[in-house]
This record gives structure tokens, sequence and C-alpha cells, in this order.
């Protein structure tokens, strides 16, 4: 029934769709969408993978393009009733230059803002961060927060400053007249640090364990405790919103969401030891061995040493000043806004998200 003409005639832009969390927004649409005609993937760089997507109901349309350039954002946009901007550089270990962050994530999201106000393109979900939020400069934990807690957000480093300036800049637009005279309707997602299958860094963690004789080494004490959430249900509630804008414009519109599920708050190594337990590695506590204040010598000088060596290669380790102090304070949300607006509950159980990463390591 869902496949005939008539109930199949949405189009879904979704950019950075070949990327960890797009991949599985891209295949949620094709599970979860029965109203879906033509799906656009947009990418920099586009993965085999979606060639075997092309066989199915839906057109899926692979498009290689660069959100920096306007008018490729343009004819990628053109027609589409619902984009879903999550493509963005995601770097906190100095790979990229400042300059190259913001220039992808906030000139490219003006160039999807200014792409559907251009067409007449009405609905934007814009995956945006907890980082916007924090950890902030200071250090100072978000304990259980939600969406309206006080929080003092000030930041230096580029990611969380480009995801801040973008998410800003698609709540901005919400409302504003798209060609043809109808409004714009936007919302901003904040994925705390996501896990599933696809993520890298669990899998470098992995092979840095298989090095080290199947030990990683505790750097963070076990009572910072981390918000995590699963790349399915990230993506769930991205199909969810673009759902629900049309609808709940009003309410919607403007809005910014956690994301959350049933994931327990844990340290960032407790956490990722769930899934590399089960995979044969084991926590060693060294904490006493390494104190805090080392751990922060050490990563200054992997930041002096990232300067040093820029002209020759590039340096880019895990441990920096920046992701240790992400790493070393608590930052969970506890909030139920998602489900208040759209009726949003998470479609794996922390069991299923747990079994799944374990089966992907
Ligand atoms: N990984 C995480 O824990 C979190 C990620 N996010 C956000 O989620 C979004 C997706 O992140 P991930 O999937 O983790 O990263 P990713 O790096 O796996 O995916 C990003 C995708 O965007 C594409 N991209 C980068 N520059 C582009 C450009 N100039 N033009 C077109 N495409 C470009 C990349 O090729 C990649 O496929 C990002 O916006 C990120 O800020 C938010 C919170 C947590
Ligand atoms: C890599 C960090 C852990 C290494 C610490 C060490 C060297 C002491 O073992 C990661 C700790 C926290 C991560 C970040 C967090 O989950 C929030 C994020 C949100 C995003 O939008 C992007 C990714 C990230 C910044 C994530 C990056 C890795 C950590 C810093």
């Amino acid at each position: 029934m869902a496949d005939s003409a008539e109930t199949r005639k949405l189009v879904y832009l979704v950019t950075g769709g070949c990327g960890f969390l797009g991949e599985h927004v891209v295949r949620m649409l094709l599970q979860r969408e029965p109203r879906l005609y033509e799906l656009r993937v947009f990418d920099l760089h586009l993965g085999p993978w979606l060639e075997e997507l092309k066989t199915g109901p839906v057109q899926v349309t692979a498009i290689q393009g660069d959100v920096t350039q306007a008018h490729e954002v343009a004819a990628a946009v053109a027609g589409a009733h619902v984009v879903i901007h999550t493509a963005g550089l995601v770097d906190v270990f100095g790979r990229a230059s400042p300059e190259t962050i913001y220039e992808v994530n906030v000139q490219g999201t003006k160039n999807v803002i200014e792409a559907c106000v251009q067409t007449g393109t009405r609905f934007l979900v814009y995956t945006s961060s907890m980082e916007v939020v924090g950890p902030n400069i200071k250090g100072h934990p978000f304990y259980r927060g939600n969406e309206d807690t006080p929080y003092e957000a000030i930041h230096r480093h580029p990611y969380p400053c480009s995801k801040a300036q973008a998410e800003r800049l698609v709540l901005e637009a919400n409302g504003r007249k798209v060609h043809g005279g109808l409004s714009l309707v936007t919302c901003a997602l904040r994925p705390t640090g996501i896990y599933g299958e696809g993520h890298q860094i669990m899998r470098d963690f992995y092979h840095q364990g298989l090095r080290l004789g199947g030990r990683l080494f505790r750097a963070i004490p076990a009572s910072v405790e981390h918000s995590r959430v699963y790349v399915g249900n990230v993506a769930w509630m991205h199909v969810l919103v673009a759902q629900e804008l049309e609808q709940r414009a009003a309410l919607m519109g403007g809005q910014v969401y956690f994301c959350y599920d049933e994931s327990p708050y844990k340290s960032y190594e407790d956490f990722n030891m769930e899934f590399l337990g089960p995979c044969g590695l084991r926590l060693v506590d060294t904490r006493l061995l390494v104190p805090y204040w080392l751990l922060m010598l050490l990563a200054t000088l992997n930041a002096l040493l990232q300067w040093l060596l820029r002209p020759l290669l590039l340096y880019a380790p895990l441990l920096n000043p920046y992701t240790l102090a992400v790493a070393n304070t608590t930052f969970t949300v506890s909030t139920d806004k998602a489900q208040r607006h759209f009726g949003y509950k998470p479609l794996f159980s922390w069991e299923d998200s747990r079994t799944r990463t374990i089966r992907w390591v």
C-alpha cells in the first residue's frame, strides 16, 4: 500500500548523508518514511554502499558536492520538501584549520538556509551538538540538564564556536519567507556524544587496546559522567522531527532539542568499556600513577608538538587540552522535551543499542 505512486510524493535531501550519522539517517528514512519518493544524498565523499539502495522503490540520488559552494547546494535543494543538514566538519583534534571548520560549519549552513529560501523549501532540520552548550571553558559541570537549564555557554575552540554560530543562524531563519511566499520552519537537534555502528573513535580505542596487550588505561575519574546516545536513536529523532515539522510548525519551529535515549550515564571511558569489554579489552586503573596535572602537561605538550610539526606533518593525537577538558567535565542531559513536542521515544533500547555496537566493534 505504502508503495503506491500516490503515497510517495516527498523529496528529502540529507547533507553529509555518507557520514557516520548521515548514513543512519538515510537508511532510517528509507525504512520509516513511507511517503518518500526521492531521497537525495549530498556529500563531499560518496560511499559505495549507496549503490545497493538504488534498487528499492525510492529514487536514491547521490550528489557529490560541497556545502561551502552555494551553487552546488542550491542545485541539490531545489525541489526538496525537507532538508536534513548533518554535514559538518567534526574536528576537535586540530586536523583542520579554524578557517576550514568555520567555512564548512558556518558558511555551509548559511548556504543551506539561503538555498531553502531561494528555492522554496520549507522544512529544515539541523544537526547541532551538545557542544553548543558545553562543557564551557570554565569546566562547569552540566548535571542532568535540559534545554532550559541556565549554563554559561562560553567557548574558545573553533568546533563548538562554529556549531553554536550555525545553530543560531538556523533558529533565526525560522519564519523567513521562502520562494512562493510560505514560511521556513527550522529546528535544531543537539546530540550528546554519539556511538554505534560506524563510530570511528570507538574502533580506534579498540585497536589501541589490542596494541597495548588487551588493556586500556583509565585517565579520567569514573565519577565524571557523560550522556551518550545511540546513532540509531539520533537518526530516528531526525526522521520524526522532519515528519512532524509541518503539522506542529507553531510548536516546533525555532526550537532546540537534546538527543537522548536510555543509554546509561557513565564516564567516557567506562561507557566505551560497555562495548570494548565484551570484545576482550579491560580498563586498568592508573589514575594514581598518572595524576590530572601530568595528563594536562602531556596534553599541552601534544598541542605544542602539533604547532611545531605543522609545517612538516600533521600530528593530531586524541589527547589535547580541549579533549581532556571535555572528557574530564560532567555533561549529562535529562529531558523529555522531544517526547512532549513530537512524541519521540527511543526506537532502540539500551540492550539493543549495546548489542548492535558490540557486534560492529
Ligand atoms: N559524532 C558525534 O558524536 C556528534 C556529531 N554531531 C554532529 O553531527 C553531524 C554529523 O557528524 P558525524 O556523522 O559524527 O561526522 P562525520 O564526519 O562522520 O560526517 C560528516 C559528513 O559530512 C561530510 N562533509 C564534510 N564537509 C563537507 C562539505 N564541505 N560538503 C559536503 N559534505 C561535507 C563528510 O564527508 C561526512 O560524510 C555533524 O554536524 C556533527 O557536528 C553532533 C553531536 C555529536
Ligand atoms: C577523544 C576524547 C576522549 C579522549 C580522552 C583521553 C585521551 C583522556 O582518553 C572524547 C571525550 C569526549 C568526546 C567528545 C564528546 O563526546 C562530545 C562531542 C560532540 C560533538 O559534537 C563532536 C564530537 C565530540 C566533541 C566528542 C569528541 C571526542 C571526545 C573529546
